[in-house]
């Protein structure tokens, strides 16, 4: 069974464990935490594995060498993405980072690459600066709701670079629409839960009146939220998108935004009207906004996260950027190369606790044969990126947040390169790291100026410890947990929080 015939010679698979009958295969994973598993199953098989679940081939990559050998250096064949059961019924076909290597998916990602390169990504630094001033002020008024400000936070970054639409400081309609939409897929997106419910397709199609079919229903919930995820910004277009006279078609959206390039690219090329420019103007967009939103803000929490569980964190990173910048203004992006000890923190905050643990699937188009093992076309391979971030030999003392790991004893940054796996692999690596590593920054360094994160004091005065939890799903985050968030500034109120940012401009 573990040998395949290719060309007449006989190789054999990648080590793993034998198959078990039907099922049982993806029921013996915890689908909580499949990366544990795959982990030990390294131990057993080494750093490339392969399954079977069902009838599917999986090769499971736990080291980021192989994993770039194969999604990099042979990216022609290792980007494509496989079926998965749970897309259409949950109504995430809107996302074309889903969607198979092929035209459509090359469009929208060229389309996205024009606007999101790391030349054109700095366009949107003013505003990025902009809505961390917002999300200081949030924080400041209503310390309570920190996890919806943060949300807030990179929704409208997204909005603004993708649509040039302003959402409002607070309780946005379209900022709560994307947050449900997302919510109930993120969690059966996974390929171990899809294939299940591939198996058992029925589940899928239980009528959603039925008691426990609870599935069904929050599938059906999902495509209602999606389709308002993507009508409520395309309505917004149709309103302001032209002129008050069409027949000018004179743009009025900023230059620099997602959509308005798409448009301008469009009208000259011969794509321009036809349906499938539509498609991938829709595609690109709705998927931009979307992967935008709860990615970046998952990375803040668990960065928040951090410095209440290791509040000497912070006061290192404060005591470093009051050297460099003082106390009287805000940093700006100009001091960035002055402050490593931020960089090493915003890179912990990727590496520690990596928001898409098993990356996202990709699949192989043809047959291949790596370090002598059979290789076979639909693979889906599974990129490890937990073991990748936790590999003891490069992150000593893994599970620990530690910033100095980026840091010679000089405290100048090493020249390791940052987790850019965290980002994923290849042709299909994600397209919005740059604005995703700025909006990470400048919320950062505006949060670790203005305020301490700690934790919550019981009436003693003491801290009350708590045990962090996490969402499961293809990406993850803390669920919510208590906090203290304390301005440094002795009575500080919104007016002076502005006099700090306009000096910092
Ligand atoms: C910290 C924040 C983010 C993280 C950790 C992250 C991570 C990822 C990962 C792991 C992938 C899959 C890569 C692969 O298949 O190997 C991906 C794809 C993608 N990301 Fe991000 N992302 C983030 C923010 C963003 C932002 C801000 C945008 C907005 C432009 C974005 C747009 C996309 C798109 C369009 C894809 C699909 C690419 C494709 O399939 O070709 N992401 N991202």
């Amino acid at each position: 069974d573990n040998l395949r015939r290719k060309k007449g010679a006989s190789l054999p698979l990648p080590p793993g464990p034998k198959p078990l009958p039907f099922i049982g295969s993806v029921l013996a994973i915890d689908s909580n935490k499949p990366w544990e598993t795959y982990s030990k199953w390294g131990e057993l098989y080494g750093s490339i594995i392969y399954a079977r679940f069902l009838n599917q081939d999986v090769i499971i990559v736990n080291s980021e060498k192989i994993a770039k050998d194969l999604m990099e250096r042979r990216s022609k064949i290792y980007s494509d993405r496989p079926f998965i059961a749970t897309v259409e019924p949950f109504g995430w076909s809107f996302n074309f980072a889903l969607s198979p290597y092929g035209d459509l998916w090359r469009t929208c990602r060229r389309f996205i690459h024009q606007t999101f390169r790391p030349e054109s990504s700095l366009n949107f630094r003013p505003m990025q600066l902009e809505k961390a001033h917002q999300l200081l002020v949030n924080l400041l008024q209503t310390p309570e709701d920190c996890f919806a400000h943060v949300s807030t936070y990179t929704a409208a970054i997204g909005m603004s670079s993708v649509y040039d639409y302003d959402v409002l400081p607070r309780n946005d309609p379209m900022v709560e629409t994307i947050n449900k939409a997302l919510f109930l897929g993120i969690r059966v997106m996974t390929p171990e839960r899809s294939m299940l419910l591939g198996a058992l397709p029925f589940l899928a199609r239980l009528p959603s009146w039925l008691p426990g079919a609870t599935i069904s229903r929050d599938a059906e919930l999902s495509r209602r939220y999606v389709a308002d995820m993507i009508e409520q910004p395309l309505k917004y277009l149709q309103d302001n998108i032209y002129q008050s006279d069409p027949s000018l078609q004179t743009l009025t959206l900023a230059n620099s935004c997602l959509t308005s390039q798409i448009l301008q690219k469009g009208q000259h090329t011969e794509t321009d009207g036809s349906e499938k420019f539509d498609e991938a103007l829709r595609l690109s967009t709705s998927t931009a906004f979307a992967a935008a939103a709860e990615t970046t803000s998952s990375v803040i929490r668990f960065f928040i996260l951090a410095m209440v569980l290791d509040p000497s964190i912070q006061e290192r990173a404060y005591a470093q950027i009051k050297s460099v910048t003082g106390t009287e203004r805000m940093p700006n992006f100009e001091d960035r190369d002055s402050l490593p000890y931020i960089d090493g923190i915003v890179r912990e905050s990727m590496r520690w606790q990596p928001i898409f643990p098993m990356g996202v699937v990709h699949a192989t188009t043809s047959d291949d044969i790596y370090d002598g093992c059979f290789i076979p076309k639909g693979a889906m391979i599974f990129p490890n990126v937990w073991a990748m971030a936790h590999d003891e030999s490069i992150f000593p003392n893994a599970s620990e947040f530690k910033p100095e790991r980026w840091l010679r004893s000089d405290g100048q940054l090493t020249d390791a390169e940052p987790p850019i796996f965290t980002f994923g692999f290849g042709r299909r690596i994600c397209p919005g790291r740059h604005l995703a590593d700025a909006s990470i920054w400048a919320a950062i360094i505006y949060c670790l100026t203005t305020f301490q994160f700690g934790k919550v004091k019981d009436a003693h005065g003491k801290d009350i410890d708590f045990v962090p939890t996490y969402t499961s799903g293809v990406a993850r985050q803390p669920e919510r947990f208590p906090l203290r968030i304390i301005p440094r500034i002795p009575d500080l109120d919104v007016d002076k929080l502005s006099q700090l940012v306009r000096a910092g401009e």
